[in-house]
C-alpha cells in the first residue's frame, strides 16, 4: 500500500489527471449529465417512452431568454429578418439539455431517392434527424406516415419560445450533427406548406458550428444589386444555448446551410431544434418522410459514446454503434 502511495506521489499533475480520467472511463458507467426524470411521454407511435423534463433543467427555463435578442434585418431592401439570442437557453441548463435530447430522443439516419428522368439517386441524410408533431389532430386516418406528438418535454420547450417569439408552432425538427463530417447543405425552408413567410425558432446545443446565409441567386434580367454589390455571405457562429428566429421574406429570399468542418468544432456533437408551423396535411407527410423514414430507430448509447440501432436493444446494451 505505501509502495502504491510511493508510485502515486512520484507522477506528475498531468498523470494523476490522466489516471483518475482513466479510473473513471473504465471502471465505471458514465453517469448522465441530468438527474433523469420519472415521468414520461408515451405514445403507441413512440419507439421508448421520453421522459419529461427533470426540475433540474426546467428550474432554469424561467429566465429564457437568457440575453436579448439582436435584430439583424439591416439589409432590409434584401427581406433577412432574423432575431438572434446568444444564448436563449440560460448557462446552467446548455450542457444538461444538450445531454438529454441527445439521450432521450429517437434519431433515425434517412435513405430516399431522387428521381430525374430515368435516372434514381439513392441519398442518406448526412446528419441523424427526428420528427414529432402534426398539422391534423394526431390519429388522423388521412395520413400514409404515423404522426407523433410532442413529448411533453419538447412541448415544454415550444411553449417557452412560442411567449418569447409571439409565434404559434406545431411540430418540432431535430438534427443531430455526430461530428464535423455531418452537415446541411444549402437549402430554404420555404415549403408551401408552412404557408407564406414563416416563422421557424431554431435552437442549438453541443458543439459550436458555423450557420451560413446567402441570399438566394436573381435570374438577370432582374438582378436587384446591378446598382450596388451582391450581398455577401454571412456567417454565425451557433453555440450551446443559442437561438435564431427567422421570420419574414427571410426563406423566401435566402439560403442558409451548416457545412462540414474540420478541427475542435468537427470533434464534438451538436444538436439543433426547430420549431415550425405547417399549415396544411402535406408539411407532415413531408416532415415524416424525410425525417423518420423506414429505417432503424438509433438512439444514444453513452458507454460507447455513438448512436446505436435501437431495435437490436442487445447491440444498443453494448454500445455497438455503426
Ligand atoms: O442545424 C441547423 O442549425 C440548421 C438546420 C436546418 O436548417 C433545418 O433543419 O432546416
Ligand atoms: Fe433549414
Amino acid at each position: 500500500m505505501y509502495l502504491q502511495f510511493e508510485i502515486y506521489r512520484s507522477f506528475s499533475l498531468m498523470d494523476r489527471i490522466l489516471l483518475m480520467i482513466f479510473v473513471d472511463t473504465a471502471c465505471c458507467p458514465k453517469k448522465p449529465k441530468y438527474t433523469p426524470s420519472t415521468s414520461f411521454s408515451t405514445h403507441p407511435s413512440y419507439p421508448f417512452p421520453i421522459p419529461h423534463l427533470p426540475s433540474s433543467i426546467t428550474d432554469h427555463l424561467g429566465f429564457a431568454p437568457a440575453s436579448e435578442g439582436q435584430f439583424i434585418n439591416d439589409q432590409t431592401d434584401l427581406d433577412l429578418d432574423l432575431i438572434y439570442y446568444q444564448p436563449y437557453i440560460p448557462a446552467a441548463a446548455q450542457t444538461a439539455l444538450f445531454s438529454f435530447l441527445r439521450q432521450e430522443l429517437p434519431f433515425y439516419r434517412v435513405h430516399y431517392a431522387i428521381d430525374r428522368g430515368r435516372i434514381s439517386t439513392q441519398i442518406t441524410t448526412p446528419r441523424y434527424t427526428t420528427v414529432f408533431g402534426t398539422s391534423l389532430p394526431v390519429g388522423n386516418t388521412r395520413y400514409k406516415c404515423t404522426p407523433r406528438p410532442l413529448p411533453f418535454c419538447l412541448d415544454e420547450l415550444r411553449k417557452i419560445i412560442e411567449a418569447t417569439t409571439g409565434q404559434t408552432f406545431n411540430f418540432c425538427l431535430g438534427n443531430y450533427y455526430a461530428d464535423g463530417q455531418d452537415s446541411i447543405s444549402y437549402h430554404s425552408d420555404d415549403e408551401r406548406f408552412l404557408g407564406p413567410d414563416p416563422a421557424i425558432a431554431s435552437l442549438s446545443f453541443g458543439a459550436k458550428r458555423d450557420f451560413l446565409i446567402k441570399h438566394k441567386p436573381i435570374p438577370p434580367p432582374d438582378s436587384r444589386w446591378r446598382s450596388g454589390p451582391e450581398p455577401k455571405q454571412i456567417k454565425l457562429a451557433l453555440y450551446s444555448g443559442d437561438m435564431l428566429l427567422i421570420k419574414g421574406r427571410t426563406q423566401a429570399n435566402w439560403l442558409h446551410s451548416v457545412p462540414k468542418r474540420a478541427g475542435v468544432d468537427g470533434q464534438m456533437g451538436r444538436i439543433n431544434v426547430t420549431f415550425r408551423k405547417a399549415v396544411v396535411k402535406a408539411g407532415t407527410e413531408n416532415y415524416y418522410t424525410y425525417n423518420v423514414g423506414k429505417g432503424d430507430v438509433f438512439r444514444w448509447n453513452e458507454d460507447g459514446g455513438r448512436m446505436v440501432p435501437w431495435g437490436k436493444r442487445e447491440v444498443w446494451a453494448r454500445g455497438e454503434g455503426v
